[in-house]
């Protein structure tokens, strides 16, 4: 186990939002004992009192982590996004505050791939609204309005890590498959690049969305768009409530411009289960309305766990903040034989040669030095020999050169 600033007994973990077990035992196995988890996600003012008092904070897409919630964790030293999704955090602030981000870019991505593939077959069928039918004692046996997906044309709005697999799925289920996305992407199998939004929208017989939630991406899909698609086909949102229009969407739902809809997120979503879902699309039997559960299966948590957990425990003991999302990328070696000092300060002329002073004014030897920047922040990490009172002198008079946002040593 490797050593940290101080007692890993006295390194606070909170987990929140029902978290995987398999992420607390990660910590457990890497020494960390003080590990509270919590279920649901915490109203606010418990959420700041949580904050206060953890060194390292785990959430999924409920917490709001705002600047002034980031600012609550005056101990904090990393977060976790237990998601692909961090778009409920302040990473500007988190970054001022010298706090890393990480979260888990693939570990669901196949669960949502396996969804939208599902739904898509059970809106080409007919299939929520016959069900909903037979549920209410109808029996309406009959192939109107019922395809199969063979050789129609699937329309993925962001090709990433979610989109390309679907793609992959579809073509193998005999669909043809165009894209959109902003950045140049490697067209996979017989994927076509489809130029512009607006030409995916007239071509495609399904149209599913894969996007971050963005400035750029709210409210992409809106009536206009919506008029741009084909009369008589579907929608799929598993991205973010923000990126479609629901009002508009549930206009053209009840017109039939657009004959069904699988919609997993939504622009307002409850804060826990117990709380009421409310939404436009609720009651239309044409609509396969899920609680944001694209990326929940087990398989899926057990994997985010592991993959954050491991990501806080490197950095908590070692300092690397390699996948961070919103800090400078140090990956780092073991530091065997001397303490290391890690500084993260604002991006400022000067603040390297004042932390070399630091140390050549005491006479100690660098062993090895690590520096990334961007823009606004810095990281250096530096590598010394020094007994532990030594260390914590060095590592005060580091916290004292301006511009300094956070340090830590690791003995
Ligand atoms: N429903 C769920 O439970 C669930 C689970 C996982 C992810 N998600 C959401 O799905 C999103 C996509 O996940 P991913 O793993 O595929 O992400 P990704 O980053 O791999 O892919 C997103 C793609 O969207 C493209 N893009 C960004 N802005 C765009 C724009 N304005 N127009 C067109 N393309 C644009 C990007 O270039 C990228 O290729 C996540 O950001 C998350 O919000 C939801
Ligand atoms: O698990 C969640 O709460 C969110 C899942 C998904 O939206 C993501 O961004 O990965």
């Amino acid at each position: 186990m490797s050593p940290t600033s101080f007692p890993k007994s006295d390194i606070r973990v909170l987990l929140l939002e029902g978290i995987s077990p398999t992420a607390a035992q990660i910590f457990v196995d890497a020494g960390y004992s003080d590990i509270r988890r919590f279920e649901k996600a915490l109203p606010p003012e418990q959420l700041a009192a949580e904050l206060r008092e953890a060194h390292i904070v785990g959430i999924r897409s409920r917490t709001k982590l705002d600047a002034a919630m980031v600012n609550e964790g005056r101990k904090l030293i990393a977060i976790g996004a237990f998601c692909i999704g961090t778009n409920q955090i302040d990473l500007g602030a988190a970054k001022l505050a010298g706090i890393p981000v990480f979260n888990a870019p693939y570990s669901n991505t196949r669960s949502v791939a396996e969804l939208v593939i599902a739904e898509a077959i059970m809106l080409m069928r007919g299939i929520p609204q016959k069900s909903a039918e037979c549920h209410r004692g109808g029996w309406s046996k009959s192939a109107s309005g019922s395809h199969e997906i063979r050789g129609k044309t699937l329309g993925i709005v962001g090709y990433g890590h979610i989109g390309t697999q679907i793609g992959v799925m579809a073509e193998a289920l005999g669909m043809h498959v165009i894209y959109h996305d902003i950045e140049t992407k490697l067209a996979l199998g017989n994927a076509r690049n489809a130029g512009d939004l607006d030409a995916l929208l007239a071509m495609s017989d399904i149209v599913t969305l894969h996007v971050p939630e963005t400035p750029a991406t709210q409210r992409m899909i809106g009536a206009t768009q919506i008029a741009k698609m084909k009369p008589g086909a579907h929608l799929l949102n598993a991205s973010r409530g923000t990126v479609v229009d629901i009002d508009a969407l549930a206009d053209a739902l009840r017109t039939g411009h657009i004959a069904g809809a699988a919609v997993d997120v939504f622009p307002l979503e409850p804060e826990g289960n117990a709380d009421p879902f409310v939404s436009p699309l609720c009651g239309m039997d044409n609509v396969i309305l899920t609680p944001h559960i694209g990326g929940s299966t087990l398989e899926a948590q057990d994997n985010i766990g592991a993959e954050v957990a491991a990501k806080l425990v490197r950095y908590s003991d070692n300092g690397s903040t390699l996948s961070a999302v919103n800090f400078p990328e140090v990956t780092l070696p073991g530091h065997v034989g001397s303490h290391r000092f890690l500084h993260i300060h604002r991006n400022v002329p000067g603040v390297l040669s004042r932390i070399n002073e630091v140390f050549s004014a005491r006479g100690i030897n660098i062993d090895g030095q690590y520096l990334r920047t961007d823009p606004e922040v810095g990281y250096v990490v530096i590598d010394a020999a020094s007994d532990r009172e030594e260390a914590n002198r060095l590592r005060e008079a580091l916290a004292g050169i301006e511009g300094t946002l956070r340090t830590r040593v690791l003995y």
